[in-house]
């Protein structure tokens, strides 16, 4: 075996040399093409990367500077993910005050900025110069997060992506942000539209200074909205001089398959005339495929419950009072209407030349979200009403797509983008589907919200289940926690931790906050200054008078141990599942529980005997003498022993189905 060189460390970073060998040659790859942007192994460059451990992000840095990592190590400021800060929820005073923090620091959170280019620079100074205002943008994040402690929603990393928006930016006249109803502040993102304003072409062109392009707030999902939620947000946004729409991708598509089924069932009636119309957008593959992403929702996996594609729209009640408001600020607007007011909202195309002086043919409609906001839906549905050609433009823009609407307006979707935004704790970030639920370790604080957000009775009627609380009489304060919808919900539905036997909570959790995402668990945020309570009050009593029309079975779906673990007193044995019980052995059961002190119905020291069940069972010790109830300290430590064994089967985790977008030309 040869010596090693005294006093030389060939590898003083301590870094995998292949690591090192693949990143210098995919950025020698890079520089030596002599392409610009995204052409050069545009698939795998075009991953949107929202997390990195510390060790992508050092490299990743490092090849951004264009140096060698060890020489500029001290240079650069490593970030941790968000995961490591904050899991739990904050007090409300504490959250009053990282609020205001946040408002008084906003102008910090800034959308990477193309430098100004010109045409005569070559690829080399162009590529030189992205890569070091993305460096420094990127620092900047960095300060607030780990100088200044601040906790940022997981943003997009990736160069080339902004790059396919800085494009979209610079081709568009009207930008259209899209945001989901339920929460449009967290969805949109205010420096967007402040780079609109200030977005210009390559210098020298006419007509392509500041100022021009317009910007539309598009608050899809509306059908989530009730109408006086609407009417708040109409105020909200006029104070703010903000443009926006209410729209309804899914109840447009829903209309134009109701539609298509109708011509479908007229030209097969036998006295129809086949040939007397050539509907428009009949035959549209869009639509097919809107409903297929409804299918694919994050959270749709059949048993996380049986009408999760349902969603609380408005009732037949609710309709009424919306027919009642005349107010056309609020309208959720039709495709039609929505295509007309890209055409309004848009600014004169006369005033864009292009470098021969010619004005563009058609007005550029540029579409930006957040992933999962309905975007796809979005264009689907507008896609819907019309026959049209889905081409992505050859050559160096391909990696947007680019729609031909009508003879007037060209739709030009950029891929979801993730921008930094301010989060108060983590937990939120999950309840708002952007943080990923199947790879969420900490449950207690989203499952919390949720429990704040949402009434017992909507989740009692929701899921129908008897949510045990511990009263004042019995030392507890009366209010719901996030442990007793766990666990009624774990043993209802019979998810048991192997080996214990005592209810999955994480498993639950994981299956509540999915229905909380797609809307099954139905809760919007108001717009400031308006209590949320005051803001849902209408649509949790919809959802409770839907509820009550519908009956709704106990959960049957538990182990035979499971009936071991449901509620215990008479008069809360509704959750109790009795399926597979005859009458004589209920009465046995019942004997026997009153008359034995040891069964685990015992009442323990409500019931007078000073029976518990963590000396008599100690391996049960997460559950309370009342079955339901857990203690904190143990429910943590329920927390740990779930995660290892989510982590532990992840092998055998079912394949994830992938959502497929409609369009063409990105991943
Ligand atoms: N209630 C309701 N749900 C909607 C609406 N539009 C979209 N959705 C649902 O929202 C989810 C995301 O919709 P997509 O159209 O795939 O969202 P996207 O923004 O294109 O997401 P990416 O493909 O990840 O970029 C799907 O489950 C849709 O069914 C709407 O108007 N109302």
């Amino acid at each position: 075996m040869a010596p090693k060189t005294k006093g030389r460390d060939h590898n003083p970073s301590g870094l995998g040399r292949a690591i090192q060998n693949r990143k210098i040659k995919d950025a020698k790859k890079f520089i030596e093409s002599g392409m610009y942007t995204t052409d050069v192994d545009s698939t795998s460059r075009l991953k949107s990367v929202t997390q990195e451990g510390d060790l992508d992000e050092f490299l990743n840095t490092a090849q951004l500077a264009e140096m060698d990592f060890t020489a500029g190590k001290e240079k650069i400021l490593p970030q941790t993910t968000t995961t490591s800060q904050n899991p739990y929820l904050l007090s409300e005073q504490e959250e009053q005050k990282t609020i205001q923090k946040h408002q008084e620091n906003k102008q910090r959170l800034r959308v990477p900025r193309r430098p100004p280019w010109t045409k005569s620079m070559t690829t080399a100074e162009l590529e030189r110069q992205e890569k070091a205002a993305f460096l420094d943008w990127r620092r900047g994040l960095a300060v607030l997060q780990e100088e200044e402690k601040f906790l940022l929603t997981p943003f997009e990393r990736n160069l080339e992506v902004w790059r396919q928006l800085w494009r979209v930016l610079e081709r568009s006249h009207l930008i259209v942000q899209i945001v989901d109803a339920r929460n449009p502040l967290r969805f949109r993102c205010e420096d967007l539209e402040d780079y609109v304003r200030d977005v210009e072409g390559p210098e020298g062109e006419k007509g392509t200074g500041k100022g021009l392009r317009r910007s539309l707030l598009l608050i899809n999902k509306s059908d989530l909205l009730t109408a006086k939620q609407r009417i708040q947000w109409a105020d909200y946004f006029d104070s703010q001089s903000i443009r926006y729409a209410f729209f309804s991708a899914a109840n447009a598509s829903a209309l134009q398959q109701a539609r298509r089924d109708a011509l479908t069932a007229e030209n097969a009636a036998p006295d129809s005339d086949g040939d007397e119309s050539d509907p428009v957008g009949q035959e549209d593959e869009e639509g097919g495929e809107a409903s297929e992403d409804e299918d694919s929702a994050p959270g749709d996996e059949g048993d996380a419950s049986d009408d999760s594609d349902e969603f609380i729209s408005a009732d037949e009640d609710a309709e009424e009072e919306e027919e009642d408001i005349q107010d056309p600020r609020i309208k959720v607007l039709s495709v039609l209407e929505l295509e007309e007011l890209f055409t309004k909202s848009a600014p004169d195309r006369s005033v864009f030349k292009d470098a021969q002086g010619n004005p563009p043919a058609k007005t550029v409609v540029g579409l930006v979200g957040y992933p999962n906001v309905g975007k796809s839906s979005t264009i689907n549905a507008l896609l819907g009403e019309k026959k049209v050609s889905v081409s992505s433009t050859p050559g160096k823009t391909k990696h947007f797509q680019t729609i031909h609407l009508s003879e007037s307006t060209i739709l030009c979707d950029c891929p979801g983008l993730v921008f930094p935004q301010f989060a108060t704790t983590k937990a939120e970030l999950v309840c708002d589907g952007v943080l990923p639920i199947d790879q969420m370790k900490e449950y207690t604080g989203p499952i919390s919200l949720v429990v704040q957000r949402l009434p017992k009775e909507v989740l009692q009627a929701t899921y129908g289940l008897s949510i045990q609380v511990k009263g004042v009489e019995d030392g507890g304060d009366g209010l719901m926690r996030a442990e007793n919808l766990l666990i009624a919900y774990a043993i209802a539905r019979g998810y048991m931790r192997s080996g214990q036997g005592n209810p999955d909570e994480a498993r639950a959790a994981r299956y509540i906050l999915k229905d909380y995402v797609n809307a099954k668990l139905l809760y919007c945020h108001p717009p400031p200054g308006i209590l949320p309570k005051l803001f849902n009050e209408q649509t949790h009593q919809i959802q409770l008078r839907r509820m009550a029309g519908k009956k709704r079975a106990p959960v049957t779906r538990v182990g035979k141990d499971a009936d071991t673990y449901v509620a215990t007193e008479p008069k809360t044995q509704e959750t109790r599942t009795t399926e597979g019980q005859g009458p004589k052995s209920r009465a046995l059961d019942q004997e026997f529980f009153n008359q034995n002190s040891m069964g685990v119905y015992a009442k323990g020291i409500h019931g007078g005997r000073g029976f518990s069940r963590s000396t008599a069972f100690p391996h049960q010790n997460t559950m309370t003498n009342e079955g339901v109830v857990i203690a904190p300290k143990h429910a943590r430590m329920a927390a740990v022993l779930a995660n290892q064994t989510q982590d532990g089967n992840k092998k055998h985790k079912k394949p994830k189905r992938v959502k497929q977008r409609s369009g063409k030309g990105y991943d």
